[in-house]
C-alpha cells in the first residue's frame, strides 16, 4: 500500500511511499514512518473498565468552548467526552449557555468562564486533561483565555479558534508544552504553518512540527493522519463522507480530551478517538445518508462494546 491512496492528490512522488499495516510494524526506528492503524492495534490500546473503579478511575476532563453564537461546538465536544468515557466532564462555557448544558447535558458539570481566569496552575491540577478551542470564538477575551490557560503550563488539547488565534499570534506558539495535540483541519493547518501547495508537502511540515515542537498532530481529513512527537505517521482508515457535517470535530476533540483523561498518552489518546470516531460514522452510514455529530458522539459507546466483543 502506498502513502499516495491516502492522500487526495493525484500526481505527488508520495506514490512510492510504502504505508505499513499495523502500529507495531510501522513507526518504528528501522520501519516505514506510516503506518496504517488497524482494529487490531486498537484492542491493544484500550483500557478495560475494571471490577471496583468509580468515576475517579477514569479522569476528570475540562473542556474550554463556546461562545454565545457557537454554544453548540461547546455542547457537541461535551458530548464528545461524555460518551467517550471519561469519569467527569466540565465544560466551561459563557454563562448564557448554562440553561442548554442542564436541559441537554446533565452529567455535564459547569465551570463559568469568568472564573476560569482565575485559573492558576493549582487550579487546573484536578483536571488529567483539557483542552481549548470549539467556538470559543477569536475576539480579544478568547484570545485572553487561550494565553491563561497556556502559561498555566499544562500539555493541552488544541482546536478550531483555539488554533485560529495562534495563526494570528504565533508569539504563543512556544508556549504549547510537549504532549500537547493539535487537531487541525487543512486550512487551520495553513493558517497555522503557511500555505501548502499539495497534502504531501502538507504532511512534510505536520512531521517537522511536531517533531520540534514534541507535540501530536492530528491533521484531519477523510483520511486523518496522526503524527507523534518522534514524526512517525499513523494513518486512520475509518470514517466517510456521510460525516461531512459541521460540529464533527468538536466531538473528536471531546472524545480525544476523554482518552487524555483516562490516562492514555498523547498519540495512543489521538488514535483510539480517530478511529473511534471514523468506526461510529462507518456504522451508522451503512443505515443513514448522513449522520450528525450528535449520533456519532452517541454511537461511540457501541462502537467501542462491538469491537471489543469481536
Ligand atoms: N454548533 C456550533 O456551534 C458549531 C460551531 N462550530 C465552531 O465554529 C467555529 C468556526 O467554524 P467554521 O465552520 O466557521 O470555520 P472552519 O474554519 O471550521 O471552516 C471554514 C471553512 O473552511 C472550509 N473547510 C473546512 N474544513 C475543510 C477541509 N477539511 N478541507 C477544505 N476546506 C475546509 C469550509 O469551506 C468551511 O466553511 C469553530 O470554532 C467551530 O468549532 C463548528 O464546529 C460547527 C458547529
Ligand atoms: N469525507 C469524510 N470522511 C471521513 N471523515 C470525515 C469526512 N469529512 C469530515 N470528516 C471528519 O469530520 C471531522 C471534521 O472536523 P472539522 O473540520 O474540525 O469539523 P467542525 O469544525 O465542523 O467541527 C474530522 O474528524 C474529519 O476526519
Amino acid at each position: 500500500m502506498y502513502l499516495s491512496s491516502f492522500l487526495p492528490d493525484p500526481d505527488t512522488k508520495s506514490k512510492q511511499q510504502k504505508v505499513e499495516k499495523g502500529m507495531d510494524k510501522g513507526g518504528g526506528k528501522n520501519t516505514s514512518a506510516y503506518a496504517l492503524v488497524e482494529g487490531s492495534d486498537i484492542l491493544k490500546l484500550l483500557k478495560p473498565r475494571a471490577d471496583f473503579s468509580h468515576k475517579g478511575t477514569y479522569g476528570h476532563a475540562l473542556i474550554v468552548a463556546g461562545a454565545a453564537e457557537t454554544m453548540g461546538a461547546a455542547l457537541l465536544s461535551a458530548k464528545g467526552c461524555l460518551y467517550g468515557g471519561a469519569g467527569l466532564t466540565t465544560l466551561s462555557i459563557p454563562e448564557s449557555g448554562l440553561t442548554a448544558l442542564n436541559t441537554s447535558l446533565p452529567e455535564v458539570m459547569y465551570l463559568d468562564r469568568d472564573a476560569l481566569g482565575l485559573i492558576k496552575k493549582d487550579a487546573t491540577d484536578k483536571y488529567n486533561a483539557i483542552a481549548i478551542g470549539p467556538g470559543i470564538g477569536k475576539d480579544k477575551q478568547a484570545e485572553k483565555i487561550l494565553e491563561q490557560l497556556l502559561k498555566a503550563k499544562r500539555a493541552l488539547i488544541l482546536d478550531a479558534d483555539a488554533l485560529n488565534i495562534l495563526s494570528s499570534r504565533t508569539d504563543l506558539l512556544s508556549n504549547i508544552l510537549p504532549h500537547s495535540i493539535l487537531t487541525p483541519h487543512l486550512k487551520e493547518f495553513d493558517h497555522l504553518f503557511g500555505e501548502h501547495k499539495n497534502w504531501e508537502s502538507r504532511l512534510e511540515t505536520a512531521v517537522t512540527k511536531a517533531r520540534e515542537m514534541q507535540i501530536v498532530i492530528v491533521l484531519k481529513n477523510q483520511y486523518t493522519f496522526i503524527i507523534d512527537e518522534q514524526g512517525s505517521v499513523f494513518i486512520n482508515p475509518t470514517g466517510n463522507p456521510a460525516m461531512a457535517q459541521g460540529g464533527m470535530g468538536d466531538v473528536l476533540t471531546g472524545l480525544i480530551t476523554a482518552y487524555i483523561a483516562q490516562g492514555h498518552t498523547s498519540k495512543d489518546a489521538a488514535v483510539l478517538a480517530c478511529y473511534f470516531h471514523g468506526k461510529a460514522g462507518d456504522e451508522l452510514a451503512a443505515r443513514y445518508f448522513n449522520v450528525t455529530a450528535s449520533k456519532i458522539a452517541m454511537q461511540i459507546p457501541k462502537t467501542v462494546r462491538r469491537i471489543l466483543n469481536r
